[in-house]
């Protein structure tokens, strides 16, 4: 294994490759992510992808509330779409918490795991599935014909230009830069920054990790994102109020 990696990376990689995954291949309709941001965009919001994260490797303590309400208070506070973790070992989440979240709500559904192998794609239905570059080296342009065959839109997560170019050979159209470094958890929107202007203009961008106040996710637009990605920010507290005040960043402009 990739010895660069955090030893919290690692035993999560480690966990993934040995969880059992489900026979059968699943075939999913998905709720199109493209027009969602639109919609967003057409109402005066910013697009957010809002996470339902009961806990992580860099979180104190875990939200144990039902994740559904979670979900719910997200559309209420105006996210375009939804990201729900199912690793069960270091982020609290699971496959049960996904299928119930898409039932209540109607908006796109990330499947936010770490998917190494095809056979993982097969393990719950969703709108869009998530693939690390970094993790899956080889095999990405392989995982993502594997994901599309079945249905998914994809995200692919990239961490600098290189993996970005690898994300587009694989035929990405969704690219999330990951502003966390998985060596060291380490968070720095300089990432985004440094990675977004090497993306051709039809690849819908998503700025990721560490967006934590309305002048982040301005600085984040500023720099070419597409849509953000936030999960702690808007988990701790009031999550309605928390997703209002970043959809809202370009409407009310804070002091
Ligand atoms: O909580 P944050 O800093 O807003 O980050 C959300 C999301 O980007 C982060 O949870 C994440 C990004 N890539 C991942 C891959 C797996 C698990 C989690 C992640």
């Amino acid at each position: 294994m990739d010895d660069s990696l955090a030893p919290q990376v690692r035993s999560i990689l480690r966990a993934a490759r040995e969880r059992d995954v489900a026979d059968g291949r699943v075939s999913v309709e998905p709720r199109p992510l493209g027009a969602a941001f639109t919609d967003a965009e057409a109402d005066g919001r910013v697009p957010v992808i809002a996470e339902v994260k009961p806990t992580s490797p860099t979180t104190e303590g875990e939200r144990t509330d039902d994740p559904v309400e979670l979900a719910e208070a997200m559309v209420a506070g105006g996210a375009s779409a939804l990201s729900v973790l199912t690793e069960p070992e270091h982020f609290g989440g699971s496959t049960a918490n996904l299928e119930r979240v898409r039932a209540a709500v109607d908006v796109p559904v990330l499947r936010k795991d770490f998917v190494v192998r095809e056979a993982q794609l097969d393990a719950v239905e969703a709108d869009v599935v998530l693939l690390i570059a970094r993790f899956i080296g080889d095999d990405l342009e392989r995982l993502h014909d594997a994901a599309r065959e079945r249905g998914f839109q994809v995200l692919v997560e990239v961490h600098d230009r290189a993996e970005l170019e690898r994300a587009l050979d694989a035929g990405a159209e969704y690219v999330g830069v990951n502003n966390r470094d998985l060596a060291e958890l380490d968070v720095d929107l300089g990432t985004f920054e440094d990675v977004a202007p090497a993306a051709p203009e039809d690849v819908t961008l998503i700025a990721e990790s560490g967006i934590s106040s309305p002048a982040d996710v301005r600085r984040m637009r500023a720099a070419g994102a597409d849509a953000l990605l936030v999960g702690s920010a808007i988990m701790d507290g009031d999550v309605a109020a928390n997703t209002e005040a970043l959809v809202n960043a370009e409407v009310v402009e804070s002091t």
